[in-house]
């Protein structure tokens, strides 16, 4: 039975400090659990986004991902009103955790294979509605645009209280600063590097700047770039700050998927590692 599993409720690897309830700067407080934990609290992650490849065979797609070593499948909904294009919504994620997800009480591994599955960006007019329907069909994170709600702050609580993790994304034209108040209480922020819509387009360098402010403002937070990243763009990614890696065509159109994400994983891991002997 998929609605309402416990196994739902089991974290993926936490990589945001619990923030302590008195009143603190976002800043103040980072920089104070690692000044005390003396390490960067942030891993990198590699999630290919399967918008690219063949729609009709998404289960086995999925699978062939993770065999070649996904951190994490990043599932792109889209509404045709919020961006031009249409793929897919909650039933084909219920369908996909059935397919996917082996039975988990068989153990830790099936476990973590299951956690790490679901990232959905929602592309959605409205993504209030379709919190509770996504968090019952499996989904681990809610990833919305910024751009699409009127209140983000009762959005964020609804998908925390749903058992999912919260992500916040922003388009090419929605500034850095727009999103910073609400870095405090999301896992993920989510700069985008292509105008959403479309896997297949060109990487935007020009929103690195972006990924730099929110590294240095807010050191532990997961920071994804989506759109165009491939072994050309990884390292302007890397460098940038980024450490939650989505590729759709340079991953699931390579004739060897597992040499390009273990490519994008090593330079981030690099980059986090220099970043932490720099400090
Ligand atoms: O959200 C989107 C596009 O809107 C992305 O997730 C793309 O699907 C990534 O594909 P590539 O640009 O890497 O081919
Ligand atoms: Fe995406």
């Amino acid at each position: 039975m998929i609605r309402n599993s416990w196994w739902r409720y089991v974290p993926m690897v936490r990589n945001t400090p619990k923030i302590p309830k008195k009143k603190k700067k976002k800043t103040e407080v980072c920089s104070r659990l690692e000044a005390e934990s003396g390490s960067m609290v942030y891993t990198a992650k590699v999630g290919p986004s399967i918008l690219s490849s063949d729609l009709s065979q998404l289960g086995r797609e999925c699978e062939r991902m993770m065999e070649c070593g996904a951190d994490y499948l990043h599932l792109d909904v889209m509404d045709g009103h919020f961006v031009p294009n249409i793929t897919f919504g909650h039933p084909m994620v219920e369908c996909l955790r059935r397919c996917i997800g082996p039975d988990p009480f068989f153990g830790l591994e099936a476990l973590l294979t299951l956690c790490r599955i679901t990232d959905m960006h929602m592309m959605v007019s409205r993504p209030e509605q379709w919190v509770k329907p996504m968090a019952a069909a499996g989904a681990n994170q809610y990833t919305f645009h910024l751009e699409a709600t009127t209140n983000p702050g009762s959005l964020i609580k609804e998908i925390r209280e749903s058992g999912m993790k919260v992500g916040l994304a922003i388009k090419p034209g929605t500034t850095v600063e727009e999103l910073a108040p609400w870095a405090g209480q999301i896992d993920m922020a989510l700069v985008m590097t292509v105008e959403p819509g479309f896997g297949g387009q060109k990487f935007m360098e020009d929103m690195m700047p972006k990924v730099s402010w929110l590294r240095s403002q807010f050191p532990s937070l997961d920071i994804e770039v989506d759109g165009g990243v491939g072994p050309d763009s990884i390292y302007r990614c890397a460098e940038a700050g980024a450490n939650m890696i989505v590729s759709g065509s340079a991953v699931v159109s390579s004739d060897d998927p597992r040499s390009v994400i273990a490519l994008l994983k090593n330079v981030v891991m690099e980059a986090i590692q220099k970043r932490s002997l720099d400090r």
